[in-house]
């Protein structure tokens, strides 16, 4: 999808927060977007995300499947994490069965399955947050929008969110995010934007280049390469990937849980 020379002002005699804002999404590619407090970071992931719509400028091509964690998540519904998830799901077009199999899938992952039957409005800070991760990943969403999503999550409910942002890209969407911590998703994002002013301008990618690391991996008979991975499959069959090491647990862990799964040959530090 594609922003082109957005802008949005809250009133005709209030200040632009955004103005000629272009921004390219293309499938499977991990978009950072940084900026000061107030900087218009949320109103650009809102826009994004189709929850609001831009003052000028044109939004083409946003996939139908799209998701969006907000900053604020609002907790008071009446509703058990599991029915909320499960009425979401069912939102999304899935069936019953299927709805409630995700909701269970998602909370386990980050650790709140005992959390499925208390009520949204008792849930602590964390294990709402937790539900409003899961709500956004539910039905596998091509466009997956994340403002401060990692805040209030405990670290292995982080982790699990680093994993479930590289499983996204790698089966093709576009994942968009903001964080107040510069380290996170360190080395992983393929793009970096800055809002400077009203304007959004490249940004040099957090600090000097990181190790990386070469993988060589054979497919399984009738194995495609997920999409995603930076690399394409020689006539043996054999892969060789380069990342970034922050990034080389993900892509050996999207390789082995690939159907079927990928052999991984080797791999190795580069100098
Ligand atoms: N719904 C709204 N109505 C009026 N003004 C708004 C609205 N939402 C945001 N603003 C204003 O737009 C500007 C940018 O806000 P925004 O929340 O997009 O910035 P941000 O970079 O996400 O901020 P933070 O770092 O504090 O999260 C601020 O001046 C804010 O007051």
């Amino acid at each position: 999808m594609n922003l082109t020379g957005v802008g949005r002002r809250y009133g005709r005699r209030r200040p632009w927060v955004l103005r000629g804002v272009s921004l390219e999404l293309p499938p499977g590619v991990l978009v950072r977007v940084e900026g000061g407090n107030g900087g218009g970071k949320s109103t650009l992931l809102r826009i994004v995300a189709g929850i609001d719509a831009p003052t000028e400028g044109r939004v083409g091509g946003r996939p139908k499947r799209t998701a969006y964690v907000p900053e604020r998540f609002p907790v008071a519904l009446p509703l058990t994490a599991l029915s909320y998830l499960t009425h979401l799901g069912r939102v999304h077009g899935l069936g019953r069965a299927e709805a409630v199999r995700r909701a269970t899938h998602w909370l386990e992952r980050f650790g709140a399955a005992g959390h499925a039957r208390t009520p949204m409005a008792e849930l602590s800070k964390g294990t709402s947050q937790k539900v409003a991760v899961a709500q956004a990943l539910l039905a596998g969403p091509e466009l997956l929008v994340l403002d401060e999503a990692w805040t209030g999550l405990d670290a292995a409910a982080r982790r699990e969110l680093d994993l479930a942002v590289a499983e996204r890209t790698a089966a093709g969407a576009s994942v968009v995010f903001v964080d107040h911590d510069p380290a996170r998703l360190a080395g992983v994002p393929d793009a970096h934007h800055r809002l400077e002013g009203t304007s959004l301008v490249p940004a040099a990618s957090s600090g000097p280049a990181g190790p990386r690391v070469r993988i060589r991996a054979a497919a399984a008979p009738g194995g495609v390469l997920p999409p995603g991975l930076p690399g394409r499959p020689g006539p043996d069959g054999v892969v060789v990937l380069t990342v970034d090491a922050a990034r080389s647990d993900e892509v050996l862990r999207i390789l082995l849980g690939a159907r079927p799964p990928w052999h991984v040959r080797t791999v190795e530090e580069l100098p």
